[in-house]
């Protein structure tokens, strides 16, 4: 049996998780932790995993705490930056117990893993690429972490097939045109119905491919999250691993 401690326990993502951990044969829920509990009662003795779903403002100290403690991390949070990801990998470095992990996914939904997958496939052969975003009125960050992660593989994948900029002639830019995230436009809808939703458009002269990924329901998450789980409970994946992807096969 596989440990498990969710931290966010009370949110969206946390209570579907605890549910996908008491459903699951193979885990075990350990401590379910919200917003004012005490994380030093997470040891290794009786946690093999954390999932954290918090809030961006909180994940990085949350994380950072608990590489200390000495327990492996699986975190669904998003607001992460190079310079956030430097402090995990500097944390693991002088983490209490050999080989610890810590994994972090922009989403954790097969059709979003996915989507990006194949943008970044396509990317080199489209003169143009924008990335749209939808999702449910109560999300706290925008643009969301996923779009973000879409938008920097594009714009790598374009330059490394020698691509220059996306055409574009606006003159005037009420901010009509979206955020800007290395050189590719990322526009996001809040829609009361929605859940979580991308669309990558690509155009050339005369045709356009459109990639689009939609999680209609959380439930959506929880495999991806009970198979990351599984990977960093093995020992296979000492230090940060960032994406789902790499648990696929790709
Ligand atoms: N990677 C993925 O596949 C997905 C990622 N997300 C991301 O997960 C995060 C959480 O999303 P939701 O569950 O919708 O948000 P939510 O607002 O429903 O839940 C956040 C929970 O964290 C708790 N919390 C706040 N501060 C805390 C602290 N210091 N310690 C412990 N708990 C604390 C809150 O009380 C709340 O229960 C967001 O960043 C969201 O973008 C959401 C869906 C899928
Ligand atoms: O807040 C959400 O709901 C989601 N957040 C993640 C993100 O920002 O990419 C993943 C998914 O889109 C749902």
């Amino acid at each position: 049996m596989i440990k498990v401690s969710v931290v966010g326990a009370k949110g969206r993502m946390g209570s579907h998780v605890v549910e996908a951990v008491n459903g699951a044969e193979d885990t075990s829920l350990a401590l379910a932790l919200d917003a004012g509990d005490d994380l030093t009662q997470i040891t290794p003795e009786n946690t093999d995993v954390v999932v954290e779903f918090t809030v961006p403002t909180v994940s990085l100290d949350n994380v950072l705490a608990l590489v200390a403690q000495g327990v492996n991390v699986v975190v669904g949070t998003t607001g992460w930056t190079d310079e956030k990801l430097d402090q995990v990998r500097a944390a693991l470095a002088k983490a209490p117990r050999e080989n610890q992990s810590v994994f972090i996914a922009p989403n954790f939904a097969i059709s979003a893993v996915l989507a990006d997958y194949f943008a970044k496939v396509a990317a080199p052969y489209f003169e143009s690429a924008e990335v749209i975003e939808l999702h449910h009125p109560n999300k706290v960050d925008a643009p969301s972490g996923t779009a973000i992660h879409t938008a920097h593989a594009i714009a790598e994948a374009r330059k490394d097939a020698g691509l220059g900029a996306v055409p574009d002639n606006t003159q005037t830019d009420g901010g009509s045109r979206g955020q800007v995230i290395d050189g590719i436009h990322v526009h996001a809808v809040r829609l009361r119905g929605l859940n979580a939703h991308e669309e990558v458009l690509f155009g050339n002269a005369g045709e356009q491919l459109t990639i689009r990924a939609d999680s209609f329901d959380r439930i959506s998450f929880m495999p991806g999250v009970l198979l990351a789980v599984r990977k960093i409970a093995s020992g296979n994946y000492p230090g940060l691993t960032v994406g789902l992807d790499h648990f696929l096969n790709l």
